[in-house]
């Protein structure tokens, strides 16, 4: 009994004081240790936002993004948190009803506002990018396009975000923004490493950007874009076709068909058994093609489909012009274009059409995948019908879309059999699609900076483990002092 008495005064564990002064500890330690992680994620759940509207040719998108607060301005991911597609035709298409075309954006504005959390609206900024259905309202009736884009700000005035304008933008920086998009998203600019190039096809215009070694703007200085991302600079290659998009494409496609303004044109781009009727003043109403209109007699034209994978090749081959070229080397219509480089991403209505024709694995050798097509294309109209339940005029064009952009590819931008596989056909890069939106609101936020930003040393995992355990190792420490310089601890009987 007294053997155990003795033990339990000679341990120090045993006393009330170190008792208290344990329990202490540890309380300090988890409340340190909890405050430390609450605190940060507090801040970090704490988001802002921003609206872009995409006016394509074909449609408008509203993107909504967001961001955590206390990455302004730093590498912070910037990601896609809403997408919303305004019911009916894009915003170029209401010139006889301007007002419509601000009408059409409002049931996707509300969505933003049920998205966007009320106290964030007045500082989420809203901005408006028009592209080439816009580009060619503009060269075709400049006064319509005003209207539209009056009536469109009138309508985004209106709801309770930051607006930041609605305008035009240039074919460059639709393809710089593109780009941008596709290497922030892949995380390349932080890095530095070798950027991705953009391919983006749309409705009205098309094009391609990417960085090349052998281009430092001097040719063509047109076609240069520079930046300054991260702390690495970039001098970027960039063109954008207006008319190549694939709608307008097809237009020039037809009205090389119809030039001698016949009544009927077989069109191998079409499926066999394909027949409708088509107006002339509805294929050449585009200043795309309405110079090339023939003086006509009829009014209309039958619109036959011929299903033949090499003369769609051959009809859409005409619609470059690869004759003159006063650069060093050219893509096509004149237009320079130095060596391909590195990996692209081709999206939009690339990925649609590939997608939808199963043609996206660009592993597959470029052999195969135009054997696959030309067996596409040569199916009749009756069992494409059968086979697939969606609007029958994405059906009828599959044919067409698939071979122009084959041969965009192979004849325009000059990709070949071996470099085809550079290519990938992609919709979205972690949840956020590619296009030029998300590019557009980076650099109009200016949340891209110039130079490198000071990252802190230590990730936070990092920097909650090395606080905790250097609390612990402090609090041991103490102890031990305490320990030693209390005699009352130290009963042990001295020996002299
Ligand atoms: O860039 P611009 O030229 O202004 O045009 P856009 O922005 O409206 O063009 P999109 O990329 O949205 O679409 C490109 C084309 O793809 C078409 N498209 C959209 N979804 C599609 C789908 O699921 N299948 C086939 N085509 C589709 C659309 O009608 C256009 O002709
Ligand atoms: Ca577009």
């Amino acid at each position: 009994m007294s053997t155990q008495r003795e033990m339990k005064e000679r341990n120090p564990w045993h006393r009330p004081v170190t008792i208290i002064i344990t329990v202490i500890g540890v309380i300090a330690i988890v409340t340190l240790v909890t405050v430390l992680v609450i605190q940060n994620r507090t801040i970090a759940q704490k988001y802002k936002y921003g609206i872009v509207l995409d006016a394509g040719s074909s449609h408008t998108s509203l993107y909504i993004y967001q961001w955590p607060a206390e990455k302004d301005n730093n590498t912070g991911r910037v990601e896609q948190k809403h997408h919303c597609q305004v019911a009916g035709k894009g915003i170029s298409s209401y010139t006889a009803t301007p007002y419509k075309a601000g009408e059409s954006l409002i049931s996707c504005l509300k969505e933003a506002k049920e998205n966007i959390p009320q106290k964030m609206h007045p500082e989420t900024p809203l901005y408006l990018g028009a592209t080439a259905g816009m580009r060619l309202l503009k060269l075709e009736n400049s006064s319509a396009s005003d209207e539209v884009f009056k009536a469109v700000e009138k309508t985004l005035r209106g709801f309770p975000f930051s607006y930041q304008g609605a305008r035009l933008l240039a074919g460059q920086e639709e393809g710089a923004f593109g780009w941008v998009t596709v290497n922030y998203l892949d995380d390349r600019l932080t890095q530095g490493l070798e950027t991705t190039g953009a391919l983006d096809l749309g409705g009205a215009s098309t094009q391609i950007s990417f960085v090349s070694d052998e281009y430092n703007g001097s040719e063509s200085p047109d076609n240069a874009v520079s930046f300054r991302l991260y702390g690495y600079d970039y001098t970027l290659y960039t063109h954008s076709f207006l008319c190549y998009g694939k709608d307008q494409a097809l237009r020039l496609a037809l009205a090389h068909q119809t030039k001698s303004g016949p009544t009927a044109i077989t069109d191998p781009c079409f499926h066999n058994g394909y027949n409708e009727t088509r107006h002339y003043a509805a294929v050449y109403d585009s200043p795309c093609v309405s110079d090339q209109k023939p003086q006509i007699v009829s009014e209309t034209f039958i619109h036959l489909g011929g299903g033949n994978f090499t003369q769609c090749q051959e009809v859409i081959k005409s619609i470059f012009n690869f004759t003159s070229c006063r650069y060093s080397r050219c893509s096509f219509n004149g237009i320079f274009q130095p060596p391909l480089q590195g990996q692209f991403g081709a999206f939009s209505a690339y990925f649609f059409v590939m997608n939808f024709l199963n043609l996206t694995d660009t592993s597959v050798p470029l052999k195969t995948v135009m054997q696959k097509l030309s067996d596409y294309c040569a199916t009749p109209w009756t069992q494409i019908k059968k086979e697939h339940d969606i609007p029958l005029k994405y059906l009828a064009e599959y044919c067409f879309s698939g071979t122009y952009i084959l041969t965009l590819m192979m004849e325009g931008y000059n990709f070949t059999s071996e470099t085809y596989s550079s290519i990938k056909y992609i919709q979205k890069i972690k949840n956020s699609d590619a296009g030029w939106t998300l590019g557009y609101m980076l650099n109009l936020t200016n949340m891209i900076p110039a130079e490198a930003p000071d990252s802190p040393p230590l990730t936070y995992t990092s920097y909650v483990s090395v606080v905790t355990v250097m609390a612990i190792l402090l609090f041991v420490i103490f102890i031990l002092i305490l320990y030693s310089l209390w005699p009352k601890f130290n009963t042990e009987p001295k020996i002299i």
